[in-house]
């Protein structure tokens, strides 16, 4: 059995699915194909009210609960989560275009992770004792009260959980809006958790674009906002939440380098680029979008690259031997292309790709320029799509120096056989998640975020408690009170 991609209802909230058809409608496409499988609505402000309302409801009665018994509920809602794994990749392939093969081991995989790493924690969260002499001090960890999650289309089904387990563990609600483009998984992240005994309105879930995700952000009764979506968007977000003086998170978007030095395992340093290029239809934010490669070996890495490309299997995303997909939608499509029309026009070398597939589905090849130099378009602007940029370098100051020379800072990888130049490197990136001889592994249990326009805050790891909870102090004297008068 899998899933159907209609859902009962657009919404769920306070335990159970719900509908609203004054809402905008929405519909969800297929990128495969083009076919519209499902058809929903965007929040109303009635929906909104109802799961602002709900979500407090829940939250003082599950920050009531101990940590381990909210702990409890989340491992319990990952184990349902990897039972039904081949039914969520399936979901999550439908919502995205991105391929079986990969769906089936990092989407609600990763999400199942998040939702039993936090929920082991949640038993050890304290705060801690501070003796002042005769007098203490002592801290209590809290929640923040209702979050807000905003998602992007790339990892539907990881995005809920990123935000969700952590936001849970710690004692709040959340209300998730996922990508207009991909609101099929979140929906089933929801129920999971009632399944697994989460209160109903704990964790709800509510469509729309950024209309919505603007109501929300600004509605006086949430406390916190949790953000992945564009820098633009981001902006936006950071801006309005201040207004209202409420904590957030915002992972953005990246532009991030990969510094391949000669003496690197040639091999691997490819399979990194691929990596860091080319999964997800290089729909990844901390993707390794500026190849920096040392100028003796540029032209037998690219030769490399092109024949390892040549293998890549582009098709039917629900064949498990498909390892390429199509983008999200047409409109990041057109967005690609254009990047690439931009690669060809300022005179960087196509070295393989640059063409859409023809068919219905949204499909562009696997596209790599070379001699791109750090004053192209295409090696400054994030293309969100499968585009490698390859740039020459010489020696390692001068990588490093253009490495940085970027207003992002998501992500960075250095492959190099020297590990005291890795870590002399990496040291001096400027970047939030890095790689050595690597590329984007993402463990629940490393934190997780940008610095400089890529971010604010850090997902996954312990890193992410602090992110979603306060300390309260508290004075505690033993003596007699001296006032002034
Ligand atoms: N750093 C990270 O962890 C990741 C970052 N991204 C970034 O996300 C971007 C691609 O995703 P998109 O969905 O196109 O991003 P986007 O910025 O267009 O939208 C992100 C989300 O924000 C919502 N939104 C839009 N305007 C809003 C507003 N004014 N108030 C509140 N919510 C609003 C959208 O409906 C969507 O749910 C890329 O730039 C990528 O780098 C994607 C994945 C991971």
């Amino acid at each position: 059995m899998t899933y159907d991609t209609q859902p009962n209802a657009s919404h769920f909230v306070d335990g159970a699915y719900l509908e609203d058809a004054a809402g905008d409608p929405i519909d969800v496409v297929y990128p495969a194909t083009g076919a519209v499988i499902a058809r929903i609505h965007a929040a109303t402000p009635a929906v909104i009210a109802k799961a602002v309302e709900s979500g407090l409801r829940a939250q003082a009665e599950w920050a009531a609960l101990s940590g381990r018994e909210r702990g409890r509920v989340l491992t319990r809602a990952a184990r349902i989560m990897r039972d039904r794994n081949r039914d969520l990749s399936v979901l999550e392939t439908r919502d995205t275009g991105k391929p079986l093969s990969e769906t089936l081991y990092v989407d609600a995989t990763s999400a199942a992770d998040a939702l039993e790493y936090f929920g082991g924690l949640a038993g050890s969260l304290t705060g801690e004792h501070v003796q002042l002499g005769q007098d203490w001090v002592y801290t209590i960890r809290e929640p923040l009260g209702l979050c807000v999650g905003i998602g992007a289309w790339n990892y539907p089904t990881q995005i809920s959980c990123w935000k969700g387990a952590p936001a849970l563990a710690c004692g709040n609600a959340m209300i998730f809006k996922p990508s207009e483009e991909t609101p099929l998984c979140a929906l089933k992240v929801a129920e999971i958790l009632v399944e697994a005994g989460a209160p109903a309105g704990l964790y709800n879930v509510v469509q729309g674009a950024g209309a919505v995700g603007a109501a929300l952000v600004g509605h006086p009764d949430v406390a916190k906002v949790s953000l992945t979506g564009s820098v633009p968007t981001g902006r936006k977000v950071y801006a309005a939440a201040a207004d209202g003086m409420k904590h957030v998170t915002m992972e953005l978007g990246g532009k991030s380098p990969l510094l391949i030095f000669d003496d690197a395992d040639p091999d691997d340093a490819v399979g990194g680029a691929i990596l860091g290029n080319f999964y997800s239809s290089g729909q990844v934010c901390s993707n390794g979008t500026r190849v920096f490669v040392q100028r003796g070996i540029k032209e037998a890495f690219l030769a490399r690259l092109a024949e390892r490309l040549a293998q890549a299997k582009i098709g039917d995303p629900l064949d498990e031997s498909v390892n390429f997909g199509p983008m999200v939608s047409a409109r990041q499509r057109e967005i690609v292309l254009g990047y690439i029309e931009k690669g060809k026009a300022e005179g960087a070398r196509l070295v393989c790709g640059g063409s859409v597939i023809d068919g219905d589905g949204f499909y562009i090849q696997p596209t790599v320029f070379a001699d791109v130099t750090d004053d192209m378009v295409i090696a400054r602007e994030e293309i969100f799509g499968p585009v490698m940029a390859v740039l020459d370098f010489d020696d390692e100051a001068e990588a490093i120096a253009r490495a940085n020379n970027t207003p992002f800072g998501l992500s960075a990888g250095v492959f190099t056989r020297d590990l005291a130049r890795g870590h002399r490197v990496i040291g001096q990136l400027r970047a939030g998640s890095c790689f050595i001889n690597s590329y984007n592994d993402a463990p629940v249990e490393a934190p997780f975020g940008g610095v400089k326009m890529s971010g604010v805050g850090r997902e996954n790891s312990k890193a992410a408690i602090h992110h979603y909870s306060q300390l309260k102090s508290v004075y505690v004297r033993m003596g007699r009170v001296e006032a002034p008068f």
